[in-house]
């Protein structure tokens, strides 16, 4: 089994957690409220850009240059896919920019940079790559039910197209070699910063799904 198995294994009660969640189900039913999309996509473009900015903050600390430019490749993709979503879904959908991270939004962006700014480049690249992982696996799932004429298809086909696959497969080969090279002891910090991702995973969509925002 290698690292990264392990890893899958360890959140798999999380996972089924995220596919039973009503906001994946409304998605794959093109049933979703076009407010709970509206606040997801809002929220999704600022999380986009402190995603890239924790990659940026990987490749800058790599040591291997082939990992600098993979991180830094990874990066540059997080800002294209923002931009995409300001140029179709802003539009489409009528949403309104904003600065303001709702709590999911919030804990999981400064988790990932506080993650990558402290913590060593394995423990970072395990609390980015349920970003990778989770939604191409969700992403599939929703691919391989969702109804025709799914109002959101667009959405749905960038996370389960192969270029994305790609993506996750060069993420997946670089966490279990940092992991090969890890001690026990950062290989446990490995795996407890891709269980907190998985599990900001789920708020990020949960926020959506109940318009969450601040009580006070
Ligand atoms: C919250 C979240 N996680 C992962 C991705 C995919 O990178 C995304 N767009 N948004």
């Amino acid at each position: 089994m290698t690292f990264t198995d392990q890893l899958w294994q360890d959140i798999s009660p999380i996972y089924e957690s995220i596919l039973k969640h009503g906001f994946v189900g409304e998605l794959t039913e093109g049933a979703l409220p076009t407010a709970m999309f509206q606040y997801y996509i809002q929220q999704d473009a600022l999380y986009l850009a402190d995603f890239s900015r924790a990659l940026s903050l990987l490749a800058a600390r790599s040591v291997n240059t082939d990992d600098v430019l993979q991180f830094t490749q990874f990066a540059q993709n997080a800002i294209l896919v923002e931009r995409a979503l300001h140029e179709t879904y802003f539009a489409l959908y009528d949403i309104q920019p904003g600065t303001a991270k709702m709590p999911a939004c919030f804990a999981y962006t400064n988790f990932l940079l506080a993650t990558t700014s402290l913590q060593s480049v394995a423990v970072g690249a395990a609390a980015v790559l349920p970003c990778f992982w989770i939604y191409r696996e969700v992403g599939k799932y929703i691919y391989q039910r969702a109804v025709r004429e799914n109002p959101y298809h667009a959405w749905i086909d960038t996370y389960a197209g192969e270029a994305f696959d790609e993506s996750v497969n060069l993420m997946l080969a670089i966490t279990d070699r940092l992991a090969d090279a890890a001690g026990a002891f950062e290989q446990g910090l490995m795996r407890d910063a891709f269980r907190t991702s998985s599990q900001l995973e789920w708020y990020f969509w949960n926020d959506a799904y109940t318009q969450n925002r601040w009580l006070v």
